[in-house]
């Protein structure tokens, strides 16, 4: 089992891998693999790829075997006298532990350099409770899709089932989980919920979309708001899911099937997209592609991926996004862009910068879920109509 995390962190650090993919397909290829194997190696490798930084600098070495070795110590695991430590001296390990609260917050923390510089520049006196609320472990966060059953039903099934779920305050379909535990495939795969964070339920709502109404949902990829606006519309009025990638429009329409949603048509972007659909929509939803920092709880791996260049050329495409979708909008329409970043270079400033470039356009609501205060993921959202 050690040497497959060994893998796994070479595949995510070295070859860029998405973590949860990564492990998946190990699970797959390692169907021998018991229950506890396999919880053994993803929640090493998950807390190794969240705290890669300070594993670091406790071990002294930046490699797996060191990193790895510093979280089982940390764990409290004895580790194995077979096991080849690539130099790491374990009595060094806990006087550097000691010294860790002391050193510089991308160390504590676990993040890179230019990301530490960019969230305190943006963020200023925030970052520090933002950044280590963001470096929690995250439960998992269900929506009842009430096309099929209510929140009662859907309590008392899960209940039956062994299943634990608890209310979120100011969430009407959200059920959380206690932390730690996972939702049985065979329970998400039924379609009476979907697994979808608390943060990025807190998006759809702001389209007030209805049944009957045409809504575009303009970076729709497997759907997770879309189920969310279909079943607010209750099967009722279309919903055109547009999206650049292919594969996360055909993973939507396996979803929305299981989800027994008809209301929406799948489409990938092309030339003709926007020509054709001018003035057409009562609602759209921009969920912008973005750093994705407000996920990092649950995607660690992003942070070793993401340079200040790509977030750069994220800010690019949202506003060039954003400004063509406006124009799907009939006159009394309403437009929602979203992201899940907490950098208002990504957010508000994009939205100020627009309104400043075209007069057309009001913001009409903002809201800003913060990871620290709520515990969940942060997303941004703002509502914009003709003025
Ligand atoms: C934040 S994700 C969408 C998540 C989705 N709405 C959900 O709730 O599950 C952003 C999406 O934008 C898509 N995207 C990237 N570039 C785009 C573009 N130029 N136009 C439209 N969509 C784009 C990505 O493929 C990705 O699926």
């Amino acid at each position: 089992m050690a040497e497959a995390c060994v893998v796994l962190l070479e595949q995510v650090f070295d070859e860029g891998r998405v973590l949860d993919r990564a492990i998946a397909e190990a699970f797959k290829a390692n169907p021998k693999w018991g229950k506890r194997d396999r919880g053994f190696v993803a929640e090493s490798v998950w807390e190794v790829v969240r705290w890669r930084r300070a594993l670091g600098f406790v071990a002294g070495a930046e490699d797996p075997r060191s990193l790895l070795a510093a979280e089982w110590r940390r764990q409290g695991f004895t580790l194995p006298d077979w096991w080849e430590w690539s130099g790491v001296d374990v009595g060094e390990m806990e006087n550097r532990e000691s010294q860790l609260a002391s050193q510089p917050r991308a160390i504590r923390e676990s993040i890179p350099d230019w990301l530490d510089l960019l969230g305190s520049s943006e963020l200023g006196d925030r970052w520090d409770a933002e950044l280590s609320a963001l470096n929690q472990r995250a439960p998992v966060c269900l929506r009842v899709n009430r096309l099929i059953a209510s929140k009662e039903e859907v309590v008392s099934w899960l209940n039956d089932e062994g299943v634990e779920v608890e209310e979120v305050e100011g969430l009407d379909d959200a059920l959380m989980l206690p932390l730690g535990k996972l939702l049985p495939k065979r329970l998400f795969q039924d379609g009476r919920v979907e697994i979808q964070d608390a943060g990025s339920q807190t998006v759809a709502p702001l389209l007030g979309v209805e049944p009957g109404m045409r809504v575009v949902d303009a970076c729709a990829g497997a759907g997770g708001k879309t189920l969310q606006l279909a079943a607010a519309m209750q099967g009722s009025g279309e919903i055109l899911a547009l999206d650049v990638s292919a594969r996360k429009l055909t993973e939507l329409k396996r979803r929305a099937g299981r989800a027994g949603v008809r209301n929406v048509r799948m489409e990938e972007w092309g030339k003709n997209t926007l020509k054709t659909r001018i003035a057409s929509a009562d609602r759209v939803l921009v969920d912008a592609p973005c750093s994705g920092l407000g996920t990092l709880r649950r995607q660690p791996d992003l942070k070793w991926r993401l340079s200040k260049e790509s977030v750069e050329d994220m800010r690019d495409l949202q506003s060039r996004i954003l400004e063509n979708c406006l124009e799907f909008l009939k006159d009394d329409g309403q437009l929602v862009y979203a992201t899940c970043s907490l950098l208002p270079s990504e957010n508000e400033q994009q939205i100020a910068e627009l309104l400043q470039r075209d007069s057309r356009w009001r913001l009409d609501a903002e809201m800003n879920i913060s990871p620290a205060a709520t515990g969940w993921d942060a997303f941004y959202g703002c509502r914009l109509v003709k003025r």
